[in-house]
């Protein structure tokens, strides 16, 4: 494929940081062409919005119509818009052009806390959300969209993106960056009421200026790329975002809220050097490019989850996992996926100590050795539970293993065998994906009726949500991300292999009964 051409209709910010200037750094630094057509320049730097000029609209539209004239357009983000006519203008060129992904990010009061948009153009605004396929609304921006009071704690923000979801048929992405305390939680709220979460603890830094120009250029440039896989591409917008907002104090620019960084991962990862010009012939002197830097754990965690958010959501969407939630999965497909299961948790096990005999410390051994006990524990309980299921119930361990649960073990297996690190990055998958969707299920993510009593499956439901597992996936994640921390490139290589291959077997399993068939 091409390289995606992604258009920003924004205002300007001359010092770089927010409106357009963002929205090209965001849009490069996220494997797109960046465009960009003016609304409004804005005489602004990080303290504060000191004047505004808004052109006249028909320049806008002058403008609009000369990229689309020529340029196959992939994109659109939508900023800044100042006014009502302006909100019009725009209005007008995108019924008329129709681009094939746009994202609104109804910019609406600085962070500076200035005003961008005319207090009498919200109507306006509001007609033109249904024209996009996704808005990006910070709280008191969502609040005025929903013609509410502002949110005073994130389930009412969620409430509202809700609201503003089903009445204009348009994806709600909900940002806590404004929620007080060390967490900035933002949820992908669609227009059936759907919930995607992406909880992520809050960076300690005050250089948060243009993070929503930034994020929403960003979701726009990667939702073009994939095909407009929206939760994939906020998944890897807000992992851009994090890392671009962690490395932001090595810019230094201005005395108020400064910048993101938005090419620290490149410039980390990818340096300065230009290719030779001729095969063979030497690079031009470089000027002293940012080494590669190994990544520390909380990068690795952030990046391997992100890896997986496609794998995570095609098993989001399995009939399997959605017929458990929703109590309608038949229940001889329950038994046979419980028999696997049991089959896989004693294999598992067995990896599990192997595992701890290979760990390199007297506490990671104990851990693992725990784990082993807890999926073996896993194991006979299954088994008990099947064979009390009903007149005629056979135990687990009368099943055959299916072909994928075979496959699932002979990976877990194959890995085991390549030292402490591949093996225990192969079993991290069972794990967090299992953990994460326990939280998921039982906060009500696919639908209410997951949390009744009433469910036909609500004691096996149960322990998905587990408490001890759940820390005790914390644990898992945090012996291995630090583990690949500290391993060379090729074994982190190698562990992120075993990880992502486990991943794609932990929804095949799960898509293995009659289900999914
Ligand atoms: N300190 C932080 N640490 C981590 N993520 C943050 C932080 N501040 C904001 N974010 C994230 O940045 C994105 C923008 O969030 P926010 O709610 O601040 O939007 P905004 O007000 O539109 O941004 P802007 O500051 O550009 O006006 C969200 O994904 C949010 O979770
Ligand atoms: C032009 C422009 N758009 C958006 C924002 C919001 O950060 C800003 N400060 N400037």
């Amino acid at each position: 494929m091409t390289v995606v051409n992604v258009l920003s209709i924004a205002g300007t910010d001359p010092t770089g940081g927010a409106g357009i200037q963002a929205d090209l750094k965001s849009i490069a630094a996220n494997g797109g062409y960046g465009m960009a057509a003016v609304t409004a320049l804005v005489a602004q730097n990080t303290r504060g919005v000191r004047e505004v000029h808004v052109p006249p609209t028909a320049f806008l539209t002058a403008q609009l119509d000369a990229v689309s004239d020529d340029v196959r357009i992939d994109a659109v983000k939508i900023g800044m818009l100042a006014s009502a006519e302006v909100i019009e203008a725009v209005g007008e060129w995108l019924r008329r052009v129709r681009p094939p992904v746009t994202v609104l990010d109804p910019v609406m009061i600085a962070t500076s806390g200035d005003r961008l948009l005319d207090a009498d153009a919200t109507d306006a605004l509001r007609r033109l959300i249904p024209l996009a396929d996704l808005i990006t609304p910070n709280l008191p921006e969502l609040a005025i969209v929903a013609g509410r009071d502002p949110a005073g704690c994130w389930e009412e923000a969620l409430g509202q993106a809700r609201l503003v979801a089903a009445e204009a048929d348009v994806r709600v992405l909900a940002k806590g960056g404004h929620l007080p305390g060390d967490q900035t939680p933002d949820a992908l709220v669609s227009p059936s009421g759907e919930v995607l979460d992406f909880p992520g603890a809050r960076i300690p830094t005050s250089n948060t200026h243009g993070t929503g120009c930034s994020l929403s250029a960003a979701i726009a440039t990667r939702a073009a790329r994939n095909g407009a896989d929206w939760g994939g591409a906020t998944a890897e917008a807000k992992a851009w975002l994090r890392e671009s907002l962690a490395a932001s104090d090595r810019l230094d620019v201005g005395s108020g809220h400064g910048p993101l960084h938005h090419f620290s991962g490149l410039w980390t990862r990818g340096g300065l050097d230009t290719a030779p010009a001729a095969p063979g012939a030497p690079a031009a002197a470089p000027t002293a490019p940012p080494g590669p830097t190994a990544p520390t754990a909380e990068a690795i965690r952030e990046d391997w989850w992100v890896r997986i958010a496609g794998v995570r959501r095609e098993t989001d969407d399995l009939r399997f996992i959605r017929g458990l939630a929703d109590g309608t999965l038949p229940r001889e497909q329950f038994l046979d996926y419980v028999a696997q299961d049991a089959l896989y948790l004693g294999a598992y096990a067995r990896v599990l100590a192997r595992v701890s005999a290979l760990a390199p410390s007297a506490e990671e051994q104990a851990f693992w050795a725990k784990c082993a006990q807890g999926a073996i524990i896993g194991e006979l309980e299954l088994h008990r539970a099947r064979l009390e299921a009903g007149p005629g119930a056979a135990g687990t361990r009368d099943a055959e293993p299916s072909a994928t649960t075979t496959g699932y073990i002979n990976h877990l297996l194959a890995a085991s065998t390549r030292g402490y690190e591949e093996a225990a990055a192969a079993t991290l998958p069972c794990f967090w994906m299992y953990a994460d969707l326990g939280a998921r299920l039982t906060g009500g993510a696919f639908g209410e009726f997951a949390r009744s009593a009433d469910h036909p499956y609500a004691e096996w439901l149960a322990t998905y949500d587990d408490p001890v597992f759940a820390e005790d996936t914390e644990t898992a994640i945090g012996f291995v991300t630090r583990a690949a921390a500290q391993a060379t490139p090729a074994t982190r290589e190698r562990m992120r292999r075993a990880f992502e291959a486990a991943a794609v077997w932990e929804r095949e399993f799960f898509g293995q009964t009659a289900a999914d068939a």
